[in-house]
């Protein structure tokens, strides 16, 4: 089993060194599902602004975030200010959600510019530089699944109102001045978890230490405790400078059948002699349109779509979801079985 971090892929002279990118994409996705980029083409002075917003608004008082409260969660149609379930033993954990301006709920949730100055401005020209990246990915990740090269780019079109696709700020509280010992033993800052989106590029703070994956192929379980799975080894993912994180999520394990793998992970207490200091990160979730077939070339599984596929991983949630330190392996969601596709699938134009 391997131990290594996520491998650091470049995309620089993208055109030029597709074949071999694409290789290197193929290797992390269908190993550990995790991986860095860079010479991504995002701007740090950007990046560095969309951390400084994000600073700013968690730092206004509660009274003026909760004049945004998020929507709603089961239908991914979430927006707003949150405070998030996926913390562990008392924890929190804040979000602030975003999505593309095309959704025009999202004039009912941006903070006004008297409570948090540049807000809006600053996550929109952020929101709007990550689509190319993300096409690229994707583009070399359809071809290595067996589709043809553009098969996605209409599915995670961000500018088509079924597209629910989001930013997502977060904070994590800061425990200086905590005693650790106050703080129980295995809980974490966000609790094991494979993500929903078709894969998310994730943004961290320097110094923001703490985010760990599943080592090992697939994540896969090595054992088993009072009947839950458990995986043998964590493996550390920190910030690298210039660097993104990318993480394949559930659908596209399914859409590539099962080739590329979305393995755990998740953000655990600080180490003795690292940070207590509050920690940011910024995740975009790239989610494909609602209704549209999610099959791989093989026919491997059943097929489903988003709105069928939330409906089992709410219930996967809801049966097993608790503050233990244990884990569920990733393809539980494949084991747990999938409803038949609804009627009303959209096929994906091939
Ligand atoms: O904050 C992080 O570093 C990870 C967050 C995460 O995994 C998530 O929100 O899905
Ligand atoms: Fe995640």
């Amino acid at each position: 089993m391997s131990t290594d971090g996520p491998p650091i892929i470049d995309l620089s002279n993208f055109e030029e060194r597709k074949e071999e990118i694409k290789d290197e994409l193929m290797k992390a996705a269908t190993t550990i599902g995790f991986f860095y980029i860079t010479n991504h083409g995002i701007p740090q002075e950007l990046i560095d602004r969309a951390f400084a917003i994000n600073d700013r608004y968690f730092n206004q008082p509660a009274e003026v975030k909760a004049k945004y409260p998020s929507t709603d969660w089961a239908a991914v149609k979430l927006l707003g200010y949150e405070v998030n379930s996926m913390s562990e033993g008392g924890l929190v954990r804040e979000s602030c959600i975003q999505k593309f301006p095309v959704h025009k709920e999202m004039e009912k949730v941006w903070p006004r510019e008297e409570d948090c100055p540049n807000f809006k401005d600053t996550t929109i020209e952020f929101m709007e530089a990550l689509p190319p990246v993300v096409d690229r990915l994707m583009s070399l990740f359809a071809l290595g699944i067996g589709f043809r090269e553009d098969y996605f780019k209409d599915i995670t079109d961000v500018n088509n109102v079924e597209n629910n696709t989001f930013l997502q700020y977060h904070k994590y509280p800061s425990w200086e001045g905590v005693d650790p010992s106050t703080w129980e033993q295995g809980v974490n800052r966000i609790t094991a978890h494979t993500d929903e989106s078709l894969m998310t590029l994730l943004f961290t703070s320097p110094g923001s230490v703490g985010l760990e994956l599943a080592a090992g192929k697939d994540g896969q379980a090595v054992g088993s405790e009072n009947g839950h799975y458990t995986v043998d080894k964590w493996t550390d993912c920190p910030p690298k400078p210039g660097c993104i994180t990318v993480n394949v999520g559930d659908p596209l394990q399914f859409w590539s059948d099962g080739l590329l793998k979305s393995n755990y992970h998740r953000v655990r207490m600080p180490k003795p002699g690292e940070s207590l200091a509050a920690r940011y990160s910024m995740g975009w979730f790239v989610w494909p349109k609602d209704n549209v077939l999610i099959q791989g070339p093989q026919k491997k599984y059943p097929p489903t779509t988003m709105t069928e596929f939330m409906k089992v991983k709410g219930a996967l949630y809801g049966a097993s979801f608790n503050p233990d330190p244990e884990v569920y392996k990733a393809n539980q969601h494949i084991a747990f079985g999938l409803p038949q596709v609804a009627a009303t699938a959209i096929p994906a134009a091939s």
